[in-house]
C-alpha cells in the first residue's frame, strides 16, 4: 500500500506502458489502471491496454488492480477491482469475487465502517488535497480525516489519494494511513521513476516515525 500509482491513457505525457514501467522502477508497490474522464478508452481499446499494463505489472510482481470495471477485471483475472461508494452494490461485489482485492472509496467514518463490514480489503480516503484531476471530488478533507477513521477505531489498511505528492505524503502516512495514492504526482512528472522514488521515501521515513 505504499505507494499506489493509479493511471489511466488520459493521465500520461507519454506512453502509458513507458510511464508505468518507470514508475515500477521507482519503487511503485500497487497499481490501479483507471480509464476515466472525457475521451478516455473504450471496450477493445481499454481492454488492450489493461492487457499491456497487467503484464507490466507481472513482470514487476506488483499486483494490478482495476478502477471501477468489474467485467473488466474479471475477463483478465485481474488482482482485484477498486469502486466508489456509487459503483453498484459493494455487497454484491464482494459476493462476485470473494477471492480478489477489493478496495473502496470512502469519504468518513460511517463509510468506512460499512465497508470494512462488507469485507473491503483497504479504504481509499480522500479528496486529502485539492486536485483538479478528478473534477467530481467532494469536498477537500486534509489528512486530520485519516486520524479521524484511526481515533474512530477503522484499523483497515488505509491510503490516502487527492493532490498528494512528495512534498505531502509524509504528513499523510504519519497521520495513520499506510501508503499513498497518486496520479499525476507521477504520471505527469518528467521522470517517474524518480517521483516513485521520492514518494516512497517519504512514506518510509513516516513509517518510522509511528
Ligand atoms: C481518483 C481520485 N479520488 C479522489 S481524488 C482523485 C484524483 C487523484 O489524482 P491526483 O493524485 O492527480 O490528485
Ligand atoms: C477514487 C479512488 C479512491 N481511492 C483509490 C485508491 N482509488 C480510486 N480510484
Amino acid at each position: 500500500m505504499k505507494v499506489y500509482f493509479i493511471m489511466g491513457s488520459l493521465n500520461c505525457k507519454e506512453a502509458p506502458e513507458l510511464v508505468l514501467e518507470k514508475a515500477l522502477k521507482g519503487g511503485v508497490t500497487l497499481f490501479q489502471y483507471r480509464e476515466k474522464g472525457e475521451g478516455c478508452l473504450s471496450s477493445a481499446d481499454k481492454k488492450a491496454l489493461a492487457l499491456q499494463l497487467q503484464k507490466i505489472c507481472r513482470k514487476n510482481h506488483v499486483p494490478f488492480i482495476v478502477n471501477d470495471d468489474l467485467d473488466l477485471m474479471i475477463s483478465l483475472n485481474a488482482d482485484g477491482l477498486h469502486v466508489g461508494q456509487e459503483d453498484g452494490d459493494i455487497r454484491e461485489i464482494r459476493r462476485r469475487i470473494p477471492d480478489k482485492i477489493l478496495g473502496v472509496s470512502v469519504h468518513n467514518a460511517e463509510e468506512a465502517q460499512t465497508a470494512v463490514q462488507i469485507g473491503a480489503d483497504y479504504l481509499g480516503v480522500g479528496p486529502i488535497y485539492a486536485t483538479s484531476t478528478k473534477l467530481d471530488t467532494r469536498d477537500v478533507m486534509g489528512f486530520s480525516v485519516v486520524k479521524e477513521l484511526r481515533a474512530k477505531g477503522i484499523t483497515a489498511p488505509i491510503v490516502g489519494i487527492g493532490g498528494i505528492k512528495e512534498e505531502n505524503a509524509f504528513d499523510v502516512v504519519e497521520a495513520g494511513a499506510d501508503g499513498v495514492s497518486v496520479i499525476t504526482a507521477i504520471s505527469h512528472h518528467e521522470d517517474p521513476e524518480r517521483a516513485a522514488r521520492g514518494l516512497l521515501q517519504q512514506v518510509e521515513e513516516a513509517y518510522k516515525e509511528r
